[in-house]
């Protein structure tokens, strides 16, 4: 094995594996965090590609590999070993918190995060807000698992590090990479549960695209509209923000229910650009007049757009779809932002002519 000092140690929580490979001195550093997803899944047989299971470690993710350490020395965390459904905020903190710790090392260059594709925009969007550094961020998966013929993760993640390596992805935020693209945590979404191209074809969010594994911009450095840096240094925990899935005959009593439950935001998934039946839309203006919650109107559809408007009581989640507005809103809330100071911070990411 080309990786030096493999040492593992298990904590109640996260299933930490550290790993370093031998440092060649003419190398860029680059860090990898591990949580799981199909990048780190095995199936029974090569043909399988549903049903199998995660549970490949970060030393095994390089190991699959080797080529990367002709690109970079690698140090390697296991944060956890989970499907991206299961990630929740108990991860996503810890890898803000260990990854501008990382970063803010002179001699690392940038950092790998490997994660499931199911929920990758949301812990992208979460490190887009909550990391602080002009190196590279750049979060990789795969959609078929290691097992598989023709696995995409060796190859992601061979991308991937080249990327958090090169000095042309400073600047640009945390970056998507996967299948030969390069896309902006800030507008990528995943919009097919099974192509290997998933995160293909959303507006705003293509920036790149791998040619013989070198990445190639489309643009100069850019910086969304709108971004905010968070500084979630001290939060050990984030607000309670559920989504609610607007439809035909959609239900007014969950507003309540999700209120009742905890939550101190809501955002709707809402139908076209934010709507939803005036039966529900009832149903949340009374419980937003009678407790002040927070909502915000996203949208269904896989792109679009939501304005604010002057007179109506929720707030308008612009260009954020359902998942990325949550994340906005819930560390907008973590941090104490009032009604007001939440409408400005969303409207933001579109300022009017
Ligand atoms: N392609 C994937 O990674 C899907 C997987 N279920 C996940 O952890 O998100």
């Amino acid at each position: 094995s080309p990786i030096a000092h493999p040492e593992s140690e298990t904590h109640t929580l996260f299933v930490r594996q550290d790993i370093q490979t031998p440092i060649n001195a003419s190398l860029p550093n680059v860090t990898i965090f591990a949580t799981g997803g199909t990048i780190a899944s095995q199936g029974t047989t090569n043909t399988q590609t549903i049903g199998y299971q995660v549970g490949l470690g970060v030393q095994q993710l390089v190991d699959a590999v080797p080529e990367i350490l002709n690109i970079s020395n690698i140090a390697g965390y296991q944060i956890s070993n989970v499907d991206s459904g299961s990630v929740n905020q108990t991860i996503s903190l810890k890898l803000a918190h260990q990854i501008n710790e990382e970063l803010a090392k002179d001699e690392i260059s940038g950092v790998v995060v490997t994660h499931g594709t199911d929920t990758l925009e949301e812990t992208a969007f979460f490190l887009e807000l909550a990391v602080n550094s002009s190196k590279p961020v750049v979060v990789v998966g795969a959609m078929r698992p290691a097992t598989a013929l023709s696995a995409d993760g060796p190859l992601n993640l061979l991308q991937a590090v080249t990327l958090a390596a090169s000095e042309n992805a400073k600047d640009r935020g945390t970056l998507i990479s996967l299948n030969d693209r390069i896309g902006s945590a800030f507008y990528t979404t995943k919009n097919n549960a099974n192509s290997l191209d998933t995160f293909f074809s959303t507006e705003a969010g293509q920036l790149g695209f791998f040619i013989n594994q070198v990445p190639y911009f489309y643009y100069a450095p850019a910086a969304p509209l709108g971004v905010t840096h968070f500084n979630l240094t001290n939060a050990t925990s984030l607000a309670q923000v559920d989504i609610l899935y607007a439809h035909q005959d959609m239900d007014p009593a969950l507003f309540n229910a999700s209120y009742a439950a905890g939550a101190d935001g809501i955002v709707v998934a809402g139908v076209g650009a934010g709507g939803m039946s005036s039966v529900a839309s009832e149903a949340a203006e009374s419980l937003f007049n009678a407790t002040g919650i927070p909502m915000v109107s996203s949208h269904r559809s896989a792109d679009g757009f939501v304005p604010s408007s002057e007179e109506g009581f929720t707030i308008g989640g612009g260009f954020y779809n359902p998942q990325k507005a949550r994340v906005l809103l819930q560390m907008a809330l973590t941090l104490g932002y009032d009604y007001d100071e939440i409408k400005e911070l969303f409207a933001q990411s579109y300022p009017m002519p």
